[in-house]
């Protein structure tokens, strides 16, 4: 339910009073991902570590297919490192052995040296090894991320318009884009580390063992009180990020509307900063509050860790000395077994860490996966019969049925027209064009009935090369962030040699030139303001724009979907004459300024997605019909006179 909204003064003071009552704005939904934080916050870390195998191979198998060479570099690497921790740990054991014997220090010095010099030979490789464990894993890495990009935009691009009417899909594609494709390179480089801290640990514990068995549960007693407090901290911090999610929220949502440029007129216009302040200063209030209690919380399980540990460390000196004073373990035993402990600290975090994380990443990358499987399910297949123009195209009983609506957006249609026609769909608001006019260019399927090309159905056609055949002046243009040229080009990026016109001919055809040659840098100025030295465009100069590059494709059938919506008179005028012009390619024009399809060899006009009358402009304003009436209701707006719509306001 939306909230009251009740502002509160602004106040310069750092320490604000204290928050009352709740923030005034709207509750908000949860975002996508939320379904997955909160599995997370759900799952203990035993039941996450019984996944890690699956985990691993997972991550193995994707850094395989990304580059072989980094992927067995890293994990090699690390595996060698770890048997070198195990050769320092036991010639540390060795030095200390010689050191501590009896005899004068001399001697015993020179006897340590081979010892010593294995010891730092073993840890001189042992980083080298880890530093080019490091080059390879920042390797990967970005091939990685590079890949699973690839794949998933790939499907995107190919995959059917219909689906993207389906809510679940365009919900699954920005969860997939969001985070599956970040976490894919986390779940990699944790899974590194993952198998880094384990070998270290297997190593260190390896190590302890050779030296004397005894000392391998020592080690672990010793080292579990920090491990259970690294578990809780993390699972901890995550269950109380995920409390404060919503707050956090609404906190970026109040600062992206404070430092934006697309809000900031209104703000100002409606002197709108006071209360976005006071909701944003409430909003850190209870944030910080938050932070300070888990801060507090952490500190105490810290506390409470380091206690325990210090416990334990001290338990494992107690044992060590009673082992000593038996003679079941040697001095310099004792002493390696000491600086195995830190290293094995260090290795345990090191997995722990990883480990936590290792889930998250593969909660995500789970749903990429999943979208791109979907996503590739989608990918139109069609026929493979080679389309080369056309003579004739009819719709018979074409239908098409939104998904989860209750009527058919268009309904049966059966019409027909021939090349180097200007058709035009006219109708109400709703009444079905654009989506007749996306089936006729085959960005729909039919849920019903057959479009054929020459008699040949369309489903059997090459859809590749009946697409090439198609140019879509779109009612819902999108701001390309190219320059003038290059939006007007990419109508056919592909046209290597000559034939069809040049961007500057299809220009001056859309009335766009002079608009265009006005532009700081013409036809190479950037229509996007975020670069350096961008332009913006008016509405009706980017559907100029529009035009031209639909004129630029120089495809046998046109479709103009309002094409002259946001066109000042003489544009629209010159634009109009143009596309009557050329007897070889044919028009589909839907408009609702009727005056524009008086020439049009046929008229079609839809109702509630129906087919409800056709022929010319004469035949239909012969016969009293929907065409007519709209036709008179709209003229009746430009006749001068006390009679006219206009004349009564
Ligand atoms: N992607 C979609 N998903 C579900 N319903 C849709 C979708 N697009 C259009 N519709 C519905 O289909 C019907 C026909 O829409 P369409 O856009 O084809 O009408 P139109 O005649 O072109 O309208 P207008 O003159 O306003 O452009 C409308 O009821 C509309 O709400």
């Amino acid at each position: 339910m939306a909230g009251v909204v009740r502002p509160r003064p602004a106040s310069d003071s750092s320490e604000p009073d204290e928050p009352s009552g709740d923030p005034t704005l709207p509750e908000l939904v949860d975002p996508h991902w939320m379904h997955r934080a909160t599995e997370l916050a759900d799952t203990g870390f035993w039941s996450v570590a019984r996944r890690l195998p699956e985990l691993v191979r997972e991550a193995v198998s994707l850094g395989w297919s990304s580059s072989r060479q980094d992927t067995a570099a890293s994990l090699g690497l690390n595996v060698a490192a770890g048997v070198l921790t195990t050769l320092g740990l036991l010639a540390t054991t060795g030095v200390l052995q010689q050191l501590f014997a009896a005899g004068p220090t001399p001697t015993r010095i020179r006897a340590a040296l081979p010892a010593l010099a294995l010891a730092a030979a073993a840890v001189t490789a042992r980083g080298a090894l880890t530093v080019a464990a490091g080059w390879a894993q920042a390797r990967l890495i970005p091939q990685i991320n590079y890949t699973v990009e690839r794949r998933l935009f790939e499907t995107t691009s190919e995959v059917e318009l219909a689906a993207f009417d389906d809510a679940g899909f365009a919900e699954e594609m920005d969860r997939a884009r969001d985070r599956g494709v970040a976490e894919a390179g986390s779940l990699v480089n944790d899974t590194v580390n993952l198998v880094t801290g384990v070998v270290g640990v297997v190593a260190t514990a390896a190590a302890v063992t050779i030296i004397h068995p005894v000392l391998l549960p020592c080690l672990l007693v010793a080292a579990a009180p920090e491990a259970v407090t690294a578990v809780r901290m993390a699972r901890r911090q995550r269950v109380d990020w995920l409390a404060r999610i919503t707050r956090r929220r609404r906190k970026w949502m109040l600062g992206d509307l404070m430092a934006n440029r697309h809000t900031a007129a209104e703000i100002r216009a409606y002197q709108m900063q006071d209360f976005l302040l006071s909701e944003f200063r409430l909003m850190t209030r209870l944030e910080t509050r938050a932070e300070l209690r888990l801060a507090r919380a952490q500190t105490v399980t810290r506390a409470l860790g380091l206690s325990v540990t210090g416990v334990a460390t001290f338990g494992l000196y107690l044992v060590l000395g009673g082992l000593l004073l038996t003679g079941v373990v040697a001095l310099a035993a004792a002493a390696t077994a000491l600086l195995a402990l830190q290293s094995a600290r260090g290795s345990l975090h090191t997995a722990i860490f990883a480990t936590n994380s290792l889930y998250e990443d593969a909660l995500y990358y789970q749903d990429y996966r999943d979208f791109v499987d979907r996503a590739r399910r989608r990918v139109p297949t069609g026929g493979d019969r080679p389309v080369d123009g056309f003579d004739r195209i009819d719709l018979d009983r074409v239908s098409l049925r939104y998904p989860a609506t209750e009527t058919a957006a268009v309904d049966e249609v059966s019409l027909s027209f021939r090349r180097g026609e200007v058709v035009a769909l006219v109708g109400e608001n709703g009444s079905g064009k654009t989506t007749l006019a996306k089936l006729i260019a085959g960005l729909y399927r039919p849920t019903g009935g057959s479009i054929r090309w020459d008699g040949v159905d369309a489903a059997e056609l090459d859809p590749r090369q009946t697409a090439a055949q198609v140019a879509v002046m779109s009612q819902e243009w999108w701001k390309f962030p190219f320059t003038a040229g290059q939006n007007i080009r990419v109508g056919r990026h592909d046209r290597t040699g000559p034939g069809g016109p040049s961007v500057e001919t299809a220009a001056r055809d859309a009335a766009a030139h002079d608009m265009i040659s006005e532009l700081p840098f013409g036809y190479d100025t950037l229509l996007d303001r975020q670069f350096k030295n961008g332009q913006d465009l008016s509405g009706g100069q980017w559907q100029r724009l529009v035009a031209a590059r639909g004129l630029y494709r120089d495809a046998r059938l046109l479709i103009c979907d309002e094409p002259s919506a946001a066109l000042d008179a003489r544009a629209e005028h010159a634009l109009f004459a143009h596309l009557r012009r050329h007897p070889d390619r044919t028009v589909v024009l839907i408009t609702h300024r009727l005056a524009n399809v008086r020439h049009a060899d046929r008229i079609f006009v839809m109702d509630h997605g129906r087919l409800v009358q056709s022929g010319d402009h004469d035949t239909l304003m012969a016969t009293d019909g929907p065409y007519r009436e709209l036709f008179e209701l709209q003229a009746s707006g430009y006749l001068a006179g006390a009679g006219g719509p206009t004349a009564d306001r």
